[in-house]
């Protein structure tokens, strides 16, 4: 019998990546890949472009569904033709902070907003985008006449190519990193829409799991698609006690729950998960990056910072890193820089500089991973997926760092995993997603006796260090 074909793409901050699945068992049959543009503001015509290389030369071809995974967030505005009006502004742009802030107190505080959508605002989220929109660039805002997140653009523009194009479309998952959709009621807010840019817009048709965005002229299935975080949920496959850490542009901490999560904070924001039910979600700014930067300044490559941090001892001989290079969104520090404290003549190496940047980076994380337990998930162990769960130094410091078992899956691209699974849910039209595997990779066992010892003192240093610089509230 002829096996049936499903694709998966994560258009995520730094790539375009495709794989291309059996229908049934989910293993991957083809991959193809292509680079984003660097930047916080970026023409989403370059996701079209990386899209089209990632699926050049017939990677698609007996691709009988397929659905996208997309960077969360991103406000992409179009105009009455259905034109681009500006350059995307992503989730990890923060000129709209002092937006951000604007909003939480209009609406009443960080309560109200986790009343009315389960989140509060902060720069990241579109809601706090379209008030930047509409303070700063008056004409561009006049233009506007639809507002679309990035994987309902790259949806659209793949259905507008094949012929298959009726409507804007969106899913639960991604809906609900807008803060004007709620996944507790799964309704739109058009009051907070109207509160931040002083008018209605035209929002996306939000679709069910399993429902399909269009087909192509040739009769291929366009399901729902989601955010990529949603999508690396569904290609986990999430049990209860499951909780997984995302080492990509961003560092996500995030769980399946059955109920909205509540948290004044706003350091939990309540999302949507892709299958229906909810996905309590922390996310920092700065998670591969820092590798990168901190190899940048020892003159290295990520293999010599990793070499590097495996040379040093646990707590990087007294050196502790914040870990905010591009300022932070969790904890809510938009204007925060990286810091560096402890340093003496005896402990400056190389070495411990190097063990600094993974240990802040995790322990950044680890306050996430606290802030979902505090909230009630079940932590019983971390899957580590996204590009810096490559590291040797960062497979050695995270069970220290997270202080519970730390699996890590077979290397594969779960986002895209997750968007072909929900593609092949959508193409069978059952009630249940497809049963894939999950390869289960290595499993870290966290420390124990002494070593559990200095581990938590590395914790404890650096929340200690984390509030002498950046008492609980705002920098700057
Ligand atoms: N072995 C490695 N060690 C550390 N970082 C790595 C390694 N391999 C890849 N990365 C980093 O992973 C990041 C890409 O991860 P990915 O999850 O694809 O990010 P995103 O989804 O944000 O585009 C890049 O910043 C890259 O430098
Ligand atoms: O803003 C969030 C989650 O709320 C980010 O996780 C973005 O969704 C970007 O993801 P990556 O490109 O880093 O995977």
């Amino acid at each position: 019998m002829e096996r049936r074909l499903v694709a998966g793409v994560d258009s995520s901050t730094q790539s375009c990546k495709v794989v291309v699945c059996d229908a049934d068992t989910g293993e991957v049959v083809r991959e193809g890949r292509a680079s984003h543009p660097d930047g916080s503001e970026v023409s989403a015509t370059h996701w079209w472009r990386a899209y089209e290389k990632a699926t050049s030369g017939g990677l698609l071809e007996g691709v009988a569904a397929l659905a996208v995974g997309g960077q969360q967030h991103g406000m992409v505005t179009l105009d009455e033709r259905g034109k681009l009006v500006r350059d995307a502004l992503l989730w990890n742009d923060t000129r709209s902070s002092g937006a951000a802030e604007d909003l939480v107190r209009e609406l009443g505080g960080a309560l109200a907003w986790v009343d009315a959508v389960d989140c509060v605002p902060v720069a990241s989220f579109t809601v706090t985008k379209l008030r930047w929109l509409a303070e700063h660039e008056p004409d561009n805002a006049r233009r506007t006449h639809r507002v679309v997140l990035p994987h309902d653009w790259l949806t659209g523009q793949i259905l507008q190519s094949r012929g298959g194009f009726h409507d804007w479309t969106t899913d639960r998952g991604d809906a609900s990193g807008t803060c004007y959709w709620s996944a507790t009621t799964g309704d739109y807010r058009h009051d907070l829409v109207e509160l931040a840019f002083g008018r209605q817009l035209e929002l996306p048709r939000v679709l069910g799991p399993a429902e399909v965005a269009g087909r192509t002229h040739d009769g291929a299935v366009v399901a729902a698609g989601t955010g990529d975080n949603m999508g690396a949920a569904l290609g986990l496959g999430l049990r209860t006690g499951d909780v997984a850490v995302s080492l990509g542009t961003s560092g996500t901490v995030f769980a399946e729950h059955d109920a909205p999560i509540g948290d004044g904070n706003g350091y939990v924001a309540g999302f949507a998960s892709a299958t229906g039910g909810h996905l309590p979600l922390a996310c920092t700014l700065n998670a591969a990056r820092v590798l990168t930067a901190g190899a940048s300044m020892l003159g290295t490559d990520l293999a010599g910072l990793d070499r590097l941090a495996l040379e040093a001892d646990p707590g990087a001989g007294g050196l502790t890193l914040l870990p905010y290079l591009d300022g932070e969104r969790t904890p809510n520090l938009p204007e925060s820089t990286g810091n560096l404290s402890g340093l003496t003549r005896s402990n400056a190496t190389p070495a411990n500089l190097a063990r600094a940047c993974v240990e802040g980076m995790l322990c950044n994380l680890a306050a996430g991973v606290d802030a979902l337990r505090d909230k009630g998930i079940r932590v019983n162990r971390v899957l580590l997926i996204g590009g810096a769960s490559a590291s040797a130094a960062v497979r050695r410091v995270a069970p220290q760092v997270f202080g519970v078992p730390v699996v890590l899956p077979a290397p594969g691209e779960y986002v895209g995993l997750g968007a072909a699974r929900q593609a092949a849910w959508a193409l069978g039209g059952t009630d249940e997603p497809p049963q894939w595997d999950v390869a289960r990779g290595l499993e870290l066992e966290p420390p124990v006796g002494a070593a559990l010892e200095a581990a938590r003192e590395v914790r404890g240093r650096y929340d200690a260090w984390q509030q002498q610089v950046y008492p609980t509230g705002a920098a700057g």
